[in-house]
């Protein structure tokens, strides 16, 4: 008994997994604040966003991807904070799925796992990578959600019309983690099609393969508004206090 269940509890070989950090927006929604360069308690909110991949065991390398403008000023971060898993920091393109394929290009070759994660969402708790890492070299596609807690409306020239069954609905995060040679061929299929997608498990449902969701977190936030740094100062005062 002890032995057939030491052959299932088997861990999956540890795959080579490479993260492209996409950080090439151009933050509209923040009135003005460039937001992956703005402080979040001691550091830059990219520096956060990187740390947790630099540190992590389950990621062998990085590749950021920045505006052209600030490829200089990102490099010079990466180099301060000594991250030195980054391998490349290249410029993005004018849509997200574009900054994502520009990070895909520098990504080493051996990489077969890919870990796709917003430089906006600096708080994302190391475990929920290592899970979705494990899920992803199970399944080849993963990324964390979360289940929907307002009620949802459909609506029409401004009134609604309907309320939609939150029970299916699920909010999806980053980071989102896929066998290489799959979401490689996703992006460039769903970029060939004209498709403008907002996040990349799109590309991959597309081709009609499924993804795993794993467990997300509320502290997992994007930083899409001003008042997103407020709610990511009161995350990381919380974890000090609980450290
Ligand atoms: N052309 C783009 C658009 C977005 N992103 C990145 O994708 C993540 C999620 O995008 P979002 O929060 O929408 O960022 P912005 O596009 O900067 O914001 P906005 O839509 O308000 O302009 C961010 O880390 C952003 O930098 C990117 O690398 N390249
Ligand atoms: C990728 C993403 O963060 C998943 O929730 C999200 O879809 C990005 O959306 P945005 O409109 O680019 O902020």
């Amino acid at each position: 008994m002890a032995g057939l269940r030491s052959i299932f509890a088997k861990k999956q070989p540890a795959q080579t997994c490479a993260a492209v950090i996409v950080a090439a927006g151009s933050a509209r929604r923040m009135g003005g604040i460039d937001k992956v360069l703005a402080p979040l308690g001691e550091l830059p909110v990219l520096a956060h966003t990187l740390y947790v991949f630099q540190d992590s065991p389950a990621v062998d390398e990085i590749v950021v991807v920045t505006r052209p403008d600030l490829l200089v000023e990102v490099g010079r971060l990466c180099k301060e904070y000594g991250l030195d898993k980054v391998k490349k920091v290249v410029a993005g393109g004018s849509e997200r799925t574009n900054s994502v394929l520009a990070g895909l290009r520098e990504v080493s070759p051996q990489a077969e796992l890919i870990a796709i994660h917003d430089g906006a969402r600096p708080l994302l708790p190391p475990q929920i990578l290592e899970e979705t890492v494990a899920q992803a070299a199970r399944t080849g596609a993963a990324a964390p959600a979360l289940p929907v807690t307002d009620t949802i409306k459909r609506i029409k020239d401004g009134v609604s019309t309907g309320t939609v069954d939150r029970e299916d609905l699920r909010a999806v995060q980053t980071p989102q983690i896929f066998e290489a040679g799959l979401i490689r061929a996703a992006l460039e299929k769903a970029i060939a099609d004209g498709e403008n997608l907002t996040d990349d498990c799109a590309a991959v449902e597309r081709l009609g393969m499924p993804v795993t969701l794993t467990q997300g977190s509320r502290e997992n936030i994007k930083i899409t508004t001003p008042f997103d740094l407020l709610l990511g100062q009161a995350i990381l005062e919380n974890r000090v206090k609980g450290s």
